[in-house]
């Protein structure tokens, strides 16, 4: 019998699919690498478009090189127009036209569920945007993603200002949202103190503070990228924002605390992310 001439019945069921936009730290701790990881531990189907490729470890950032649009392009049309994208999380972006290639593909491929980490310098103190793209990334960007996810620099940068307390958060937040995003997740992670607050703000909508306690840990690298894909998983799991959110932060405080006593290179170190997997299941 000739089984590749029988046409095997088209299944019924599909993974969760989530595309990380970012660029690739070598190190393996953030960027599309912890964006991967998180998704496989998350029951996600993970896939990627390389915005940039970072020599990097524990330590610092050595050297980036930018890909060239058309090859950002080509890596997402052939995920979006095969295997289909439920949620998207886009990191580093490193240069204005990257970000314009980013905006125009979320629009030609209508993608809603835009989870936006607007990374910029690493945690290493090496630049990962430059300056003229900042601007881009707030004009063309931030209308069209679901959540923007600064952190503590982050905001300030874009705001201009020093953020010091949970009120200049509030603030802050704001002044994002009067900027043109739909929903701020500004992570109070670099505010000193024993608790760590996270601030959701969403238009027309009370915030919600989130605290939880410090875990004290030089293993950082990474976090931020590991709680904005963790996001995007629980969105395309179908999880409403708010709850999203919250299941996410559980998730990175595990993997902290799963890595908090592992030695990984001389630096700060990643995160465990595997310390709690799920199973990658097809859902109808
Ligand atoms: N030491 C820590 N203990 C517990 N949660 C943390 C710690 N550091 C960061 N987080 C959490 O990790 C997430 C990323 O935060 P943050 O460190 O502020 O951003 P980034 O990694 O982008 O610099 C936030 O939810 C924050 O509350
Ligand atoms: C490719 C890439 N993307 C993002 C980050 C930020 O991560 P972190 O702030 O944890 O250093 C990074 N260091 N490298």
């Amino acid at each position: 019998m000739n089984l590749a001439a029988s046409p095997a019945a088209a299944p019924a069921l599909r993974y969760p699919r989530v595309l990380s936009i970012a660029g690739s730290d070598s190190g393996g701790g953030a960027g599309i690498q912890a964006d991967l990881k998180t998704m496989a531990a998350l029951g996600c189907y993970g896939m990627t478009a390389i915005t940039a490729l970072t020599a990097q470890n524990t330590l610092g950032v050595r050297g980036i090189h930018v890909v060239p649009t058309e090859m950002l392009h080509a890596q997402i049309d052939a995920v979006v127009e095969d295997i289909g994208v439920d949620a998207v999380k886009v990191g580093m972006l490193g240069a204005a036209e990257t970000v314009r290639a980013v905006a125009a593909a979320i629009d030609r491929h209508a993608l809603s569920c835009v989870v936006l980490d607007p990374v910029m310098v690493a945690t290493s103190g090496a630049r990962l945007i430059d300056e003229e793209a900042v601007a881009v990334l707030v004009r063309e960007l931030f209308p069209r993603a679901r959540l923007v996810t600064p952190n503590l620099d982050e905001a300030a940068l874009l705001v201009g200002r020093a953020l010091r307390s949970e009120a200049d958060m509030h603030e802050a937040a704001e002044e994002l949202l009067a900027r043109g995003a739909r929903a701020v997740l500004l992570k109070g992670g670099h505010l000193p103190g024993d608790t760590v607050c996270d601030l959701l703000l969403q238009a027309g909508e009370a915030p919600l503070v989130m605290r939880s306690a410090r875990i004290d840990t030089p293993n950082t690298h990474g976090t931020g990228c590991t709680l904005s894909s963790a996001i995007a998983c629980e969105l395309a799991l179908g999880q409403p924002l708010p709850l999203a959110v919250e299941r996410a932060r559980d998730y990175v405080r595990g993997a902290l605390q799963a890595g908090a006593a592992v030695r990984t290179g001389a630096g700060s170190g990643p995160l465990n992310h595997g310390w709690q997997p799920r199973v990658l299941q097809g859902r109808p």
